[in-house]
């Protein structure tokens, strides 16, 4: 297998790497992953009961978002979705937030996420978020996220934090391979990295230590 150390630890590198072994993934592990990380967060204490939610929908090989989502719209959360600015409309790369539109409940859920955001609602969309679910390729025990390379969550979490003064929960949704010990596979990390405080994995839950 590919390792981070094998590819240099550029941030480039490791995306590829972890890239490659997602795309290998049996259908049966994604759809156990995706029914997996409810109950984690379930355990975690993490999830409000009601209240603002920031999650994504799943793409591709990621881990599958649509239990999760499915579980907080239970919950009655209201669930924003990003919105993806590429800055061609002047007003930078940036997210913005969309309350989502879930599929009806009753049916089978998918474990990619089959869910939309709504209307962009605007700079202050976040004020009131109280959980903030991130996609990430890799953490480590320090709470370092390497991300897809956009720069998108970065730039929303410091945004954030400069509106709020301080950064509600975030917590990243990975495989259990991707979480990498700090002391040997560092994520490597720019001054921009905003670090996040929690990953849930389908058989675990960590508390980071971003000191
Ligand atoms: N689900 C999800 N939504 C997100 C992000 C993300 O990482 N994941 N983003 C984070 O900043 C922003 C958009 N950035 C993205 C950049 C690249 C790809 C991408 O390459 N997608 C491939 C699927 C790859 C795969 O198989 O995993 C594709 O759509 O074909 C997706 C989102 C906002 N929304
Ligand atoms: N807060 C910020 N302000 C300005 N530029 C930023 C900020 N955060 C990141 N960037 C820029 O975005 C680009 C990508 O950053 P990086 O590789 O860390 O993204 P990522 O964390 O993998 O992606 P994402 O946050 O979308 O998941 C870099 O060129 C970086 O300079």
């Amino acid at each position: 297998m590919e390792t981070a150390a094998a590819t240099g630890r550029t941030k480039d590198g490791l995306r590829r790497a972890v890239l490659g072994r997602r795309r290998e993934r049996p259908d049966a592990e994604r759809a156990a992953v995706a029914a997996a990380l409810p109950d984690v967060l379930l355990g975690s204490g993490l999830l409000p009961d009601g209240g603002v939610v920031a999650c994504y929908a799943s793409l591709g090989s990621e881990p599958g978002t649509g239990p999760l989502l499915a579980l907080l719209a239970e919950r009655g959360c209201t669930v924003l979705l990003p919105v993806t600015h590429d800055g061609r409309d002047g007003g930078g790369v940036r997210l913005g937030w969309g309350a989502a539109r879930v599929p009806a409940a009753g049916g089978p859920v998918p474990p990619g996420a089959a869910a939309s955001p709504g209307p962009d609602l605007g700079p202050g969309a976040l004020a009131a978020v109280e959980l903030v679910v991130v996609p990430a390729l890799a953490v480590d025990t320090a709470g370092r996220r390497l991300g897809r390379g956009g720069g998108y969550y970065d730039r929303a979490l410091d945004d954030l934090r400069r509106r709020r003064g301080w950064l509600p929960p975030t917590v990243a949704l990975l495989h259990d391979d991707e979480v990498l010990d700090a002391a040997v596979e560092p994520v490597p990390a720019e001054p921009h990295d905003v670090r996040v405080a929690h990953v849930a994995t389908p058989t675990r839950l960590l508390h980071l230590d971003r000191s």
